[in-house]
């Protein structure tokens, strides 16, 4: 069985709490914006489109109840709460997309004034309600081009791939995004073996990618973040991939701190380094990685595990959530739901795309 970690049904939304994984299998009830918003900044849900689809689907079940007396009172009110959830995690980019078309939609309700405060609250909620499904749709187009494109440059042989931190059923609606594009080789009997990362300081790798493919039974080692040089220097690795927390236009791609250290090791050794991920985390506002604002995380997140002190005490840390890999780096592409593209080729693409109605 596939591993639910976002339940809904108009006017519930639960979600599988990630910080007492993989000990505990706790469902924590989301009631508003104020409760996802949390949620998001704990990290009790986390990975870029997990992080939007909770937070639309909290605006959406504060909605479900919830009166209005003039559609501009609710396009108000929808637009604060929508900033407010962008505001949880500013690299991830996937909820500020999604801000932005709900204000788009709700925006373009309220000037054709054809429908009632109600009505337009429902089309927003179906909206937000959609976002489940089609995000699944998008990872198993993303796990289908990947695993494709990887087999196609290893003669349709089975292969060992390496990924970093936690890009599947936890990280998005369910399937994934790198882990999709593994889980698509494992169906087709053509993934030999995964490494993967712990992914310090928060061990999303280790808690969290672990107990995915430890349920899927998918053939993997866990290896710490120091040992990935080693590894692709006595393992014949096919491909590292990963997941994105935000492309710009010009492809640097900003991912969970340790991605880039990968893509400079995968380099060295001629390994295709992939960057897997949906249109809705491609910013082409931003036209460097230099433009991306990276999270800084608390101190206690790197100096305790579990409330366990491991560092020692008075230590200062510096702690960023994200680093930057540069555009030239991506050698084997970003796998995306339409193809697997050059870095610099994906705003033309995703442009095309948009122009034929697909986004
Ligand atoms: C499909 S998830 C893609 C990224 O969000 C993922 O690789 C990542 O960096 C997650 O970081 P996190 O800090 O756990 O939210």
């Amino acid at each position: 069985m596939a591993l639910e970690a976002i339940r809904y049904q108009r006017g519930k939304l639960e979600i599988l709490d990630q910080l007492l994984l993989p000990d505990e299998t706790h469902y924590l009830t989301i009631t508003d914006t104020e409760d996802g918003w949390k949620a998001i900044k704990q990290m009790q849900v986390r990975g870029a489109p997990a992080i939007a689809i909770v937070g639309c689907l909290s605006l959406a079940v504060e909605l479900t109840d919830k009166d209005f007396a003039t559609l501009v009172e609710l396009r108000d009110f929808v637009e604060e709460k929508l900033d407010y959830l962008v505001s949880a995690r500013p690299t991830a980019v996937n909820m500020a997309d999604a801000a932005a078309r709900g204000k788009a939609l709700i925006r373009q309700l309220v000037k054709g004034d054809d429908y009632t405060s109600e009505e337009a609250k429902l089309l927003l909620i179906k909206e937000y309600e959609s976002m489940l499904q089609k995000d699944i749709d998008v990872n198993k187009s993303i796990g289908h081009f990947g695993a494709k494109h990887i087999l196609q440059h290893n003669s349709e042989q089975p292969v060992n791939v390496l990924t970093h931190c936690n890009t599947g059923s936890l990280a998005t609606a369910g399937y994934g995004t790198a882990l999709g594009v593994i889980r698509c080789l494992q169906e087709h009997k053509k993934l030999n073996h995964v490494y993967f990362t712990e992914t310090r300081p928060y061990n999303q790798g280790a808690r969290l990618t672990a107990y995915e493919l430890v349920h899927e039974k998918i053939n993997a080692s866990l290896i710490c973040d120091s040992m990935a040089a080693a590894c692709m220097a006595e393992n014949k690795i096919h491909a590292v991939i990963v997941g994105a927390d935000r492309v710009v236009e010009n492809g640097d791609t900003a991912n969970k701190i340790g991605t880039y250290q990968l893509a400079i090791v995968a380099k060295y050794h001629s390994v295709p380094f992939y960057v897997a991920c949906p249109r809705t985390t491609f910013d082409p506002q931003k036209k460097s990685g230099k433009d991306i604002h990276i999270e800084i995380r608390p101190s206690h997140e790197m100096t305790t595990i579990k409330g366990i002190r491991i560092a020692a005490a008075g230590i200062d840390c510096w702690n960023p959530a994200f680093d930057i890999t540069p555009a030239d780096l991506i050698t084997g592409g970003i796998i995306t739901e339409f193809g697997v593209f050059k870095p610099e080729e994906l705003k033309v693409k995703f442009e095309e795309h948009e122009k034929d109605g697909n986004c």
